[in-house]
C-alpha cells in the first residue's frame, strides 16, 4: 500500500474516534494542549485608540504652523481628558489618545520653544501614529479555532484577550509496548544476544512532546499467549503503540495476535524504512505496530503514527511541511518503496548519512531532516527531492 493511501486511511479512522472529552485549564497549564472550542474575542483589541509613539497628540486642524500649548500629559494606564481646542497633549507609547485628537507626532519631529509651547517641524497626516481601537480584533471575532495546538504565541494571544483559562482536549492516553526477547533496559548488564531498548525512551519522550499521557507497558516477550494477554490488559488506553514483532519472522507475534484475535486493518506499506507497519484493533482498542528497527520506528512514527495521534486530538493540520530541495547525492538504483533517508542540508543541497540501515539510529541523530525519494525514482546530483525537517515532526 502506498504511504499516502495508508495515511489517508489512518486519518479517517482517527477522525471517527476523536477524543471528545475536554477539561478547562488555567493558561499556565494549557501549554501544549489542543484547544477544544473556538476562541472568540470578548474585547476590542486595543480597547481604545492609543499612541504608537512617544510624542504629542493634536487635532490636525488646530495646526497652522504656530506652536501649540501642552494642555495635559498622558501616560500608559491613564484615562485622558478630551483634548482642549487649540492645544496638544504630551503623550507616551501605549497611552490612550484623547478624544478630539486625530494625530500623534513623534517627539523627534517636535521642538519645545522657550515658552514651553511645541512647534512641529514635519508635515503630518490624520491618523498617523495612532493604533485604532479594534485594529487587532473586535468583539465577537474568532481568533483561534478548535483544534489549534496551544503554544506560547496562542497562549499570549488568549491572555491579551483576558482569558484566564481555556477548554482543551483531554490528553490522549498511549501505551508504549516494546516487544522483543532480546531487549534489556539501559542500566542492566547485557547478556549474550541482548541489546538495549532504545525505542521505548524514544517514543515515550516524543509522545510527551505531543502532550500525550504515556503509559509505559514495558517489554513484552516474543510469545503469542503473552502478547494476547498484554494487549487485553491495555483496555483503558486510547492507543497501544508497540514496536517490533510485525514482520514475518517466527518470533513476530503482534500482527498474528491482531489477525487472529482482533482486527488487522493495515499491514505492509511501500515505505523504507518501515515496511511492516501494522494498524488494527484489539478488543476495540486501536493498535499501531511500528517496525522494531530504530530508524523504522522513527520514520513510521513521524509520518504515520504522529499524524494519527494529532487527528485523534482534533488537530486539523497534521502533515509536516515538506520542502523541494536539490539533491547533493546520486541515487542510481530505483527502489519499489518510497524512501525516507536521514539527511541534512549542506550548501543548499540535501546530503544523506553514510549508513542508511534501518538499524542505525545514529543516522537520525546526525540528520536535520528526512529526505524523500519516490518509488521508482533515480537521481543525479541536482535533481529535486523532498525534505521534511525533523523539527517539523518532533513536536
Ligand atoms: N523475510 C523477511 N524478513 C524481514 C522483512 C521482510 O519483508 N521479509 N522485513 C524487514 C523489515 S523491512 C523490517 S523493518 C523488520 C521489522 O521487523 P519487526 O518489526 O518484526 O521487528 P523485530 O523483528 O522485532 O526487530 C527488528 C530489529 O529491531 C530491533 N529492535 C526491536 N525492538 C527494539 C527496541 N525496542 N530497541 C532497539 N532495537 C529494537 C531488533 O533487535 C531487530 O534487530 O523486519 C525485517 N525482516
Ligand atoms: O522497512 Mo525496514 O524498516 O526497511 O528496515
Ligand atoms: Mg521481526
Amino acid at each position: 500500500m502506498a504511504v499516502e493511501v495508508a495515511l489517508e486511511r489512518l486519518l479517517e479512522m482517527a477522525a471517527s474516534t476523536p477524543i471528545v472529552q475536554r477539561e478547562r485549564l488555567p493558561l499556565a497549564e494549557a501549554s501544549g494542549r489542543v484547544l477544544a472550542e473556538d476562541l472568540v474575542s470578548t474585547l476590542d483589541l486595543p480597547p481604545w485608540p492609543n499612541s504608537a509613539m512617544d510624542g504629542y497628540a493634536l487635532r490636525l486642524a488646530d495646526w497652522s504652523g504656530e506652536p501649540l500649548v501642552v494642555s495635559q500629559r498622558i501616560f500608559a494606564g491613564q484615562a485622558p481628558e478630551p483634548l482642549a481646542a487649540g492645544t496638544c497633549a504630551r503623550i507616551f507609547t501605549g497611552a490612550p489618545v484623547p478624544a478630539g485628537a486625530d494625530c500623534v507626532e513623534m517627539q523627534e519631529n517636535a521642538v519645545v520653544e522657550s515658552d514651553q509651547r511645541v512647534r512641529f517641524t514635519e508635515p503630518m497626516v490624520s491618523g498617523q501614529n495612532i493604533r485604532p481601537q479594534g485594529q487587532e480584533t473586535t468583539v465577537g471575532e474568532q481568533v483561534l479555532s478548535a483544534g489549534t495546538r496551544l503554544g506560547p504565541i496562542e497562549l499570549g494571544l488568549a491572555a491579551s484577550l483576558g482569558c484566564a483559562s481555556l477548554d482543551v482536549v483531554r490528553k490522549v492516553r498511549v501505551a508504549v509496548l516494546s516487544t522483543g526477547d532480546e531487549l534489556v533496559e539501559p542500566g542492566q548488564p547485557l547478556g549474550p544476544g541482548q541489546i538495549y531498548n532504545s525505542n521505548r525512551v524514544l517514543l515515550c519522550g516524543w509522545l510527551q512532546r505531543l502532550d500525550c499521557e504515556v503509559v509505559d507497558a514495558g517489554i513484552l516477550p516474543d510469545d503469542l499467549p503473552a502478547t494476547r494477554e498484554r494487549l487485553a490488559q491495555l483496555s483503558d488506553v486510547d492507543l497501544i503503540l508497540s514496536t517490533g514483532g510485525v514482520s514475518v519472522g517466527e518470533a513476530d507475534f503482534l500482527g498474528i495476535a491482531l489477525r487472529e484475535d482482533g482486527e488487522l486493518t493495515l499491514w505492509k506499506l511501500a515505505i523504507k524504512p518501515g515496511k511492516p507497519l501494522t494498524f488494527g484493533h484489539y478488543r476495540g482498542v486501536p493498535v499501531i505496530g511500528l517496525p522494531g528497527n530504530p530508524a523504522s520506528t522513527l520514520v513510521t512514527f513521524a509520518l504515520l503514527a504522529r499524524p494519527y495521534l494529532l487527528r485523534r486530538q482534533g488537530v486539523q493540520s497534521v502533515t509536516p511541511l515538506k520542502f523541494k530541495v536539490p539533491a547533493g547525492f546520486a541515487w542510481p538504483k530505483a527502489g519499489s518503496r518510497r524512501e525516507y533517508l536521514r539527511g541534512r542540508m549542506e550548501n543548499g543541497r540535501a546530503v544523506i548519512y553514510r549508513n542508511q540501515s534501518s538499524g542505525v539510529l545514529r543516522s537520525a541523530a546526525w540528520a536535520e531532516g528526512l529526505v524523500e525519494v519516490l518509488e521508482g525514482q533515480t537521481l543525479v546530483e541536482g535533481d529535486e527531492v523532498g525534505f521534511i525537517p525533523l523539527s517539523e515532526v518532533l513536536g
